[in-house]
This record gives structure tokens, C-alpha cells and sequence, in this order.
């Protein structure tokens, strides 16, 4: 897949802080990229450093193999949500797409298409201060992609949007990716950066933890849990061989596994006098990944967690 953006051995500091070092990744043509990372990790001041909102102390940042980023060929939904207020929505995004070089005509059928996707349709001519916040982020999503861009960045695009919405935000930023677009997506949503990215670069405290492919960080990191239900003693499940912690909550157990578990084979040496009920194994969510690194847990050590 041809690389679109390159970030190489990043680096910023805020007066004698370094709050971002070494930080390295690329984002590919057609893929969905996540930056992860607890608050103050420092993804927001990584996308900075590539929006030229911020230049970096270290490194380089470029576009197609160019240093020069070309910003019309960039599309960038902001943390801080906010547009112009009285100002009419279709003018706003012509306003936009105009910044960007981009044909009137065109940018208009765009905006038209996208605000009846995003059932919005007829509210071209309200103003932005007459729309509600969810609204208003759908008209700012739109402003981000009127202009076909190659490269697209949302930062916290799902934020304070309702499931429905959230739906529609889905289905369209993978649709971008599917034709094409390079997408680099930062969000606290774990379920959905689980569901739609390819790759994702993990930070914490400014330095890469993880990067490399979804399934691969899931193979490499989650460990097996196996969840039962049935009346059983929890001591009695602590004490079955490679379980590493048990939580209960009624007649559901939760048994999380060490490391390189061959599962099939554990399963067949649980005792017959277990209660079962149901019984299912699945490998720990990227939700439970993300709470381990943040609280400094011990799934990914810095040495030896990286690769792409
Ligand atoms: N303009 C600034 N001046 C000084 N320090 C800053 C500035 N901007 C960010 N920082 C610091 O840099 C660190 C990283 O912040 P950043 O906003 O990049 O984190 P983040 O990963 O985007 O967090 P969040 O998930 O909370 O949005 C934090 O310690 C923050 O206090």
C-alpha cells in the first residue's frame, strides 16, 4: 500500500518539557489508522506537529515522500469543535472548499450529497448557530472532506455524537478509506477503533508503546479470558493452572489466562466438577490492552513492543 504521510522520529518539547519524543509511523493509502494513548499522552500535539498548527524540535513530518505537506490535499477534523456561528452552512463549506483550491461548483453537489447523508438535508441555508452540537460536528466532518482530501486526520471524531450519528460517521469514514483515502484516527473509543482500524500506534507519556496491525497487537498482547457461567468457587478457579485472576459477578466468572495458553488444551483439562453453563474463550479487548498501559500495567513493556 503506497504511504501517504510519514512521521519520522518526532520530536516536541513546551519550555524544558519533552512531551513527545521519537514518535514514528505511517499512514497508508486505504487505511485506518488509530493514534492511541491515554489523556496527555500527546496524539493531539502529534496531529499538530503534522497540521503545521505546531513545528517540531525533532524529526520530520512528509506527504507522498515530500517534506512540503500540501494542506489542500489534508482534511482535519479538530478536538476543538467549532465553526463559524452565524454564518449559513452551505456558505461555510463553499467558504471552505474555496481556502482549499477546490471547484465551487463541485464543492456545492458535495455539500449537498453529504448533508442528505447525514440527514441534514434542506439545512443549508440555517445558520450554524441554529444547529444543535451534534449538527453542527456532521457540518464540520463536512467541511473536513468536501475537498476530496488524500490524507484525512479526525481527532475524537465520535465525541458527543448519538449511535445513530455515530452509525453514519462509521459507515462514511470507512467508506473515505475503501476508496482510497489515508485516514488517521485518534479517539478514546475502544470498541470502535477496534472494529474499523487496520494499524494502530499506541503513546504513552509522548513515546510509542505499540504499533503494528490490529490483529497482530491482539495476537501479540491479548492474552485469552475465558468466561463462565455457572454456580463456582472463586478460589477454586484461581487455583486451576495458568489462570492468572479471577473476577466474579453473580454466576459469571471471568478467568483471565497467562500468556502463550494453548487454548484448546486448557479447556480440556478443566475439571469435571466445574459448574458450566456457558462457556466462551475470546482474547481481552483493546479496551482492556489500552487500561493495562495507562495504569502502567505490565502487557507492553516499551522494549520489544514495537513493530509495524
Ligand atoms: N501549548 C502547550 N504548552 C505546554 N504544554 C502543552 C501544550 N500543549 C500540550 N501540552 C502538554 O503536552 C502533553 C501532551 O498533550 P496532548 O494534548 O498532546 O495529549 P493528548 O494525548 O492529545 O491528550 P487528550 O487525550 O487529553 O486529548 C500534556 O502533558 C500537555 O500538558
Amino acid at each position: 500500500m503506497e504511504t501517504m504521510l510519514t512521521v519520522d522520529k518526532l520530536g516536541k518539547s513546551f519550555k524544558d518539557k519533552q512531551v513527545i519524543k521519537d514518535v514514528t509511523f505511517d499512514v497508508r493509502k486505504g487505511e485506518i489508522m488509530a493514534i492511541l494513548g491515554p489523556n496527555g499522552a500527546g496524539k493531539s500535539t502529534t496531529i499538530r506537529n503534522i497540521m503545521g498548527i505546531l513545528y517540531p524540535d525533532e524529526g520530520t513530518i512528509s506527504f507522498s515522500g515530500h517534506e512540503a505537506i500540501p494542506r489542500y490535499k489534508i482534511g482535519y477534523l479538530p478536538e476543538e469543535r467549532g465553526l463559524y456561528k452565524n454564518v449559513k452552512v452551505m456558505d461555510i463549506l463553499l467558504y471552505l472548499a474555496e481556502l482549499k483550491d477546490y471547484p465551487l461548483k463541485k464543492a456545492r453537489e458535495r455539500a449537498l450529497s453529504y448533508l442528505k447523508k447525514f440527514d441534514l438535508e434542506g439545512q443549508e441555508n440555517s445558520s450554524v448557530e441554529e444547529l444543535s452540537k451534534g449538527m453542527g460536528q456532521k457540518v464540520q466532518f463536512i467541511s473536513s472532506i468536501i475537498h476530496e482530501p488524500e490524507l484525512l486526520i479526525l481527532d475524537e471524531p465520535f465525541s458527543g455524537l448519538d449511535p445513530v450519528s455515530q452509525e453514519l460517521f462509521k459507515k462514511e469514514i470507512r467508506n473515505l478509506a475503501e476508496n482510497g483515502t489515508a485516514i488517521l484516527l485518534s479517539s478514546h473509543q475502544m470498541n470502535l477503533v477496534e472494529e474499523m482500524c487496520d494499524r494502530l500506534f499506541m503513546m504513552h507519556n509522548g513515546e510509542r508503546i505499540i504499533y503494528g496491525d490490529m490483529d497482530d497487537v491482539k495476537e501479540k498482547y491479548a492474552n485469552f479470558k475465558c468466561t463462565i457461567r455457572g454456580k463456582n468457587d472463586q478460589r477454586e478457579l484461581a487455583g486451576l493452572p495458568q489462570v492468572e485472576r479471577v473476577e466474579q459477578d453473580d454466576d459469571t466468572s471471568m478467568l483471565y489466562l497467562a500468556k502463550n495458553v494453548h487454548a484448546a488444551s486448557w479447556l480440556k483439562n478443566l475439571p469435571e466438577s466445574l459448574s458450566v453453563q456457558e462457556l466462551s474463550i475470546d482474547r481481552i479487548s483493546l479496551h482492556e490492552i489500552f487500561i493495562d498501559i495507562a495504569t502502567d500495567g505490565n502487557i507492553a513493556q516499551k522494549e520489544g513492543a514495537a513493530n509495524a
